[in-house]
């Protein structure tokens, strides 16, 4: 873990990084010719958009045939042997982080493994990127600042780029340096509500690569772990380190699925007209991740 209170682990080696390479391979081909079924409007509403790129989400239960079929372009339906074995290579790294979360947290065994099984239906998704080299002149964020909504993120990157912002009102935006062989892991904002705010969402954004990687095309690889659709994201019951909810505080009962699509879909002028950019009603845990009015005993972390 590369911080206790950042809770992002990078250095999780793995075979799955050759599958990750061979992914990386096919995609100057596919992305190209998919892009355009899900691409999204701007983020930064209070400043220039994010540069443009591409990018295609492939669903976990889709891939693995448990779930909902969807229209998929052939050069995609083509490398979905490959789909699935990324799919269940990244699950397992998933595992492994529920089991260190899960003793760390003083949960009961298995509580956090049995929210995310591969069998189970969820949004677990593959998503990929493709960001063009910016012209020197014009070097904006290319993704804007946010947190995941979903439970874990893991990353893999070839190129620089992803800058993470710690906690604190001081704090100031770092480069994550991708290393050769290994991955990055983001916790997320599923994780803030089921802690009660104890693990922090990681708060990041992409910029274009430093130094002479700005004039390479940058892909990223992404999965992200999500809970089980049926799943009532709250504060997790059975740890003594998870704080107590305020007196009088009620928790939302919204599940997982429906979560997801209030997320993902909330800023889509398409869906949701002007209200679409009301960033404030989309957003995730920003507030609670900054530790800026820290309401969370941080000694509980340990
Ligand atoms: O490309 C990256 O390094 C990060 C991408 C990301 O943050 C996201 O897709 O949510
Ligand atoms: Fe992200």
């Amino acid at each position: 873990m590369a911080g206790r209170q950042t809770l992002l682990f990078t250095s999780i080696k793995h075979k799955l990084y050759q599958d990750a390479i061979d992914l990386h391979l096919v995609q100057p081909y596919t992305i190209a010719e998919m892009s355009d079924v899900l691409r999204m409007p701007s983020e930064d509403f209070n400043d220039l958009p994010p540069f443009p790129k591409d990018f295609y989400n492939v669903s976990k239960d889709d891939i693995l045939k448990q779930g909902t079929r969807w229209p998929t372009p052939d050069v995609l339906n083509a490398q979905r042997v490959l789909m699935k074995n990324f799919t269940k290579y990244a699950h397992e790294i998933v595992l492994l982080a529920w089991e260190l979360l899960n003793n760390h947290l003083g949960l009961p065994v298995g509580t956090l493994l049995k929210m995310h099984r591969l069998e189970g239906i969820s949004g677990d998704q593959i998503h990929l990127i493709k960001a063009p080299p910016q012209p020197p002149d014009d070097r904006r964020t290319a993704l804007a600042e946010h947190t995941d909504f979903d439970s874990i993120t893991v990353l893999f990157n070839r190129l620089g780029g992803l800058q993470i912002l710690p906690p604190g009102d001081q704090a100031e935006w770092c480069y994550m340096k991708p290393l050769l062989g290994h991955a990055i892991v983001n916790l997320s904002d599923a994780l803030v509500k089921f802690t009660n705010g104890l693990l922090r969402s990681n708060i990041h954004r992409v910029s274009s690569p430093p130094g002479t990687q700005a004039g390479t095309t940058r892909y990223s690889l992404v999965y992200f772990s999500r809970p089980e659709d049926d799943l009532i994201l709250k504060r997790l019951q059975g740890s003594t380190k998870i704080p107590p909810l305020a007196k009088d505080e009620v928790e939302e009962e919204i599940n997982s699925k429906d979560w997801i699509i209030r997320r993902g879909l909330g800023r889509r002028p398409g869906i949701h007209g002007t209200k679409a950019f009301d960033w404030t009603s989309f957003r995730g845990s920003e507030e609670k991740s900054r530790r800026i009015n820290a309401q969370v005993n941080l000694a509980q972390l340990s």
